[in-house]
């Protein structure tokens, strides 16, 4: 039996209700559960009686010393005392509030550690949390104890009473992947062994080894599942060697309505290098917000378009595809090139039409949402892909389109500042470009920070920029009243006020719960300019290019991060204009203080990621918006990038042997690059 395939329901007690909720923390099989690692711990060890800290927060293990007792006031509040003796014969009382029924289990004579904050004076703890000691049976408390995320009836004793279960009935099954001269010369404890002790730690050390091994595993794999890949890839499906002349490439930027910049032309070089040879691109373009990355990414799917193949542009919303399709269709078609757009909200037909036009090959650049992966969509012979650090654009994912039989080359592009050496263990062998020079004639934005009670100025001065003819983003945290948090800004509330102060004007309200095709719409109307003031969620936040819009007003901007608040206010200055970015903000940390200080210094977003960096650390900057890089469960890319690297070196001599395929000491890792479908199965393996 193979764990990742058992479901859950297996073990006693999950039944129908449990599951859904386990489902909901993304726990379905075995080898999920087994995996859900704590994320953090506590040191629960007992302390002696006579160390007790008055006011602090204790762990003891006492004995039941007399008879427990419940003091009712009211019909729901009660009050537990039992008297109890530690270990060191100091006498104590133990004190539950609200748990009437512990009484009966607080027999006399009966061991339990317990804790909590311990009272001096009164001689008390009043208990948080309680273990009875059952003799031969492992407590979890008086020790270091795992914090999970849980949920609902997913309790943390039910989970650790799951997890346990499953170890000891399943840890036979749990296959050992990393083969053991790797094991031996980085002194890595087997699988099963550190397993256990993530979840059941003996002592600090035990912890510490568990976790090193787990997190060269998952970086391991990871390294592995991405090389392995790249080296299939390459032997068995070379990819397309682009045929483009000098003579196209200078009619392309003859066509453009700007010149482009230095640095915009030099990574166009490098883009055309790499689609004239044969080994598939894979490079990654960086260019601050507003630096002109789109044009670069239409030249790649030009590139595939001129050598009779197709180019897919695949962005993260319906709002940006549609901007991109008209920005897309605007400058190639008068080139010859048929531009295509596919996203979920199509009506049925349309859907047929452009499908039916990527198979055909009549559409030659085609630009969309996830949609684009799904599986009906089969392409005639498509050259690149084009996407974003925000997509998950993996080994998954290309495996999809090498499936349908395409071997695409692969162009990232990213506004957020990824150190190289961290992209390159990301990635793999990723080249990278910089556009790191805005075009000219770009004015400074202007940033102020102001407090609430200046809006009405800010408004008047919104005002003035509309009477000039240029347009506003009015941007705030909530959608609706519904979901009201105190002193925060919601945007539909806020809009019923704009229309007031901004009467003549137009204002439109834009948010995620809005309908595909209502979004469609007041989009067009802003780009249009039939809409002068945009009062919206961070909807917006990403890649969305109006550039007669010259103010980005940002209400309650402590609750935003740095990186998100550089990305709104890279939404205007982005035309000739000079612009303005207004964050009204009373942050209530120091943190907060700080971010907004930051943002009225600085414009350069490498600055305000490191700064992002040091005010929130690793784990949130990197961590669930940039979905495009990978989540990892329990590496962290920053403080484990020492052993990011070592696996990245390791899997790289493994793939290069050719003993890697054939000996039996890796045939787990073999089977598990077909499990997770990097090698497919043919007849005959
Ligand atoms: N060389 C140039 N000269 C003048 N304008 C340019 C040049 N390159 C791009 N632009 C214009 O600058 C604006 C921003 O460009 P673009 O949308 O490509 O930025 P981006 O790098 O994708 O930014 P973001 O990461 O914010 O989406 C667009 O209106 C684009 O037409």
């Amino acid at each position: 039996m193979t764990l990742g395939t058992t479901p859950v329901s297996v073990l006693p007690g999950v039944g129908p209700q449990r599951l859904r909720t386990l489902g909901l923390l993304g726990i379905s099989t075995l080898l999920d559960l087994i995996t859900y690692y704590p994320f953090r711990y506590e040191d629960r060890n007992a302390q002696p009686g006579r160390e007790l800290v008055h006011g602090s927060r204790v762990t003891v293990r006492v004995t039941v010393d007399g008879a427990a007792g419940v003091k009712y006031r009211g019909r729901r509040a009660s009050t537990t005392i039992a008297p109890v003796v530690t270990e060191d014969y100091r006498r104590l009382h133990a004190v539950w509030f609200n748990q009437p029924y512990v009484k009966d289990q607080l027999k006399p004579g009966r061991k339990v550690t317990i804790t909590g904050k311990y009272d001096a004076n009164r001689r008390s703890i009043t208990v948080a949390t309680h273990d009875f000691v059952v003799a031969g049976e492992t407590v979890h408390s008086d020790r270091i104890v795992p914090v999970y995320n849980v949920k609902a009836d997913i309790t943390p004793k039910l989970l650790r009473n799951l997890i346990a279960q499953s170890v000891k009935t399943y840890g036979g099954e749990i296959p050992e992947l990393i083969p053991l001269q790797l094991r031996q010369k980085y002194r890595l404890i087997d699988r099963l062994e550190a397993i256990r002790e993530i979840h059941f730690p003996h002592t600090s050390d035990t912890l510490h080894q568990a976790r090193r091994r787990l997190i060269f595993e998952e970086f391991f794999l990871f390294q592995l599942k991405l090389q392995a890949f790249r080296w299939v890839h390459r032997h068995e499906q070379p990819g397309v060697a682009h045929d483009v002349t000098e003579e196209a490439l200078a009619q392309f930027a003859e066509t453009l309505p700007f010149a482009m910049t230095g640095a915009q032309r030099r990574v166009a070089q490098e883009i055309v290098q790499d689609m004239r040879g044969k080994t598939p691109m894979n490079r990654l373009v960086q260019g601050d917000v507003g630096s002109g990355k789109t044009v670069l990414a239409f030249l790649a799917a030009y590139i595939a378009f001129l050598s009779g193949h197709q180019g897919a542009i695949l962005v993260p919303t319906e709002i940006l595809a549609e901007q991109h399709f008209r920005a897309a269709a605007e400058l190639l078609e008068p080139l010859g090139v048929k531009c295509a757009l596919l996203v979920g909200s199509q009506k049925d037909k349309e859907r047929k039409e452009v499908l039916a036009e990527i198979e055909a090959g009549a559409a030659n650049v085609i630009i969309g949402t996830h949609a684009l992966l799904e599986e009906g969509v089969r392409f005639h012979s498509l050259s690149v892909v084009i996407t974003d650090e925000q997509h998950r654009f993996g080994v998954e994912q290309r495996s999809i389109f090498r499936q349908k039989g395409h071997a695409p080359d692969v162009l990232f592009m990213s506004a957020t500042p990824i150190p190289r050496t961290l992209a390159m263990s990301i990635f793999g062998d990723l080249d990278v470009s910089l556009v790191d020079e805005l075009p000219a004639g770009r004015k400074p934005i202007q940033t102020f920070w102001i407090t609430p009670d200046k809006e009405e100025r800010s408004l008047r001065f919104v005002r003035s920029e509309l009477a000039k003819g240029r347009q506003a983003y009015v941007v705030c945290p909530l959608v609706e009243e519904s979901e009201k948090i105190e002193g925060v800004v919601n945007a539909t509330d806020l809009y019923e006020m704009l229309k007031d102060w901004f009467a003549g004007f137009q204002v439109g309200l834009m948010h995620g719960k809005l309908r595909p095709t209502e979004k469609e719409d007041v989009m067009r109307r802003f780009v249009d300019n039939e809409i002068q003031v945009l009062v919206s969620t961070t909807v917006i936040e990403v890649g969305v290019n109006v550039p007669n819009t010259t103010v980005m007003m940002v209400y309650n901007a402590e609750r935003f991060g740095l990186a998100q608040l550089h990305q709104l206010r890279g939404r205007v200055g982005r035309g000739e204009h000079a612009s303005t970015c207004i964050l009204m903000s009373k942050p209530d940390t120091e943190a907060g203080e700080e971010r907004m200080k930051a943002m009225v210094a600085t414009q350069n977003g490498f600055v305000l990621a490191e700064k992002d960096l040091e005010l929130r650390g690793p784990g949130e900057f990197f961590g669930v918006r940039q979905s495009g890089i990978p989540d990892f469960k329990i590496g962290d890319l920053l403080h484990d990038a020492k052993i990011m690297q070592v696996a990245r070196d390791e899997v790289q001599s493994c793939i290069r042997s050719p003993e890697f395929w054939t000996l039996p000491n890796y045939s787990q890792l073999v089977e598990y690059l077909k499990q997770e479908k990097v090698l497919l199965e043919r007849a005959g393996d």
